[in-house]
């Protein structure tokens, strides 16, 4: 199986995926997005890939929900939660007191958020936490330092200046794994919809909100995003505790279906923990 994921090689989600997938032989390719992870698997360049869509201190990974909205091809099949512990990589030799800048994704950016601000150093974006390790050491610099794995720091050959610098130590991201729609995934635990309403009116998230509740359905998250249609117009994911299978499931979505609410299913998906 092809099983695409974030690279370079070290970032938090390649460690994901390898847990997750230890048991299948595994053609691992890399991609220098999440953006571009999403494409490989739309444009059938891999069977599976795993993307970042939760983090327990920042939050959604919105670039992810986007995407996932945006492209119907896409189907979530399984969840991965894994804990993450963020780490200060420098060049050797480099000082605490010199650094002045700090490089990494800008999900783990936000997970370290008050240690960079008591640091008092500037903060600069790349699109994945090895990315920034591995440009750190092309660079050779010793004002700036990266934030990443410790494979990241193994493979470009830097120095662990400090380990678990996030600022809540208990960390934990969710991931997806997802596939291009066709074959029916069964799965016991969630589901992932989206919801779009056709007017806005009073009450009309409160009577979806109901459909849930009155068949005994919980909803373990809620996210609202723009319809990118206009401003002040949103859409919702919403994650409820029930397989798309699921009797009471099916009959929710063709509930809020007569209210003439749009409902599309994103995914349906068990939980696996990875340590
Ligand atoms: O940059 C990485 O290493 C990633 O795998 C991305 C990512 C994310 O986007 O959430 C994954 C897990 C951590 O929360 C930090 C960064």
């Amino acid at each position: 199986m092809r099983v695409g994921c974030l690279g370079p090689q070290g970032t938090f989600t390649e460690e994901a995926a390898r847990r997750y997938f230890v048991e299948e032989d595994v053609e691992w390719s890399l991609h220098p997005s999440i953006l571009d992870t999403l494409e490989a698997l739309a444009a059938k360049q891999v069977d599976r890939v795993v993307v970042p869509i939760e983090n327990s201190i920042e939050g959604s990974v919105t670039m992810t929900l986007d995407s996932l909205a945006l492209n119907e091809e896409l189907f979530v099949e399984a969840e991965i939660i894994m804990p993450i512990r963020q780490n200060l990589l420098t060049v050797v030799g480099t000082n605490r007191e010199d650094i002045r800048e700090v490089w990494s994704h800008p999900q783990a950016l936000a997970q370290c958020r008050h240690y960079i601000h008591n640091m008092g150093a500037a903060v600069k974006n790349f699109d994945s936490t090895a990315a920034a390790a591995e440009k750190l050491a092309e660079s050779g610099r010793t004002d700036v330092a990266a934030i990443g794995t410790l494979l990241a720091a193994e493979n470009n050959g830097l120095e662990v200046l400090q380990a678990g610098i996030q600022d809540v130590h208990d960390n934990f991201t969710r991931f997806i794994v997802v596939r291009r729609i066709g074959q029916t995934v069964r799965s016991t635990e969630r589901t992932i919809l989206q919801l779009q309403f056709e007017s806005d009116q009073p009450g009309a998230l409160a009577s979806v909100l109901n459909v849930f509740a009155g068949l005994q359905l919980n909803l373990s998250h809620i996210q609202s995003r723009p319809t990118r249609k206009k401003l002040g117009t949103y859409q919702f994911f919403l994650e409820v505790e029930a397989g798309w299978q699921d009797e009471r499931m099916q009959k929710a979505i063709s509930i809020v279906q007569t209210y003439g609410h749009q409902v599309r299913v994103l995914g349906t998906m068990n939980r696996h923990y990875v340590m």
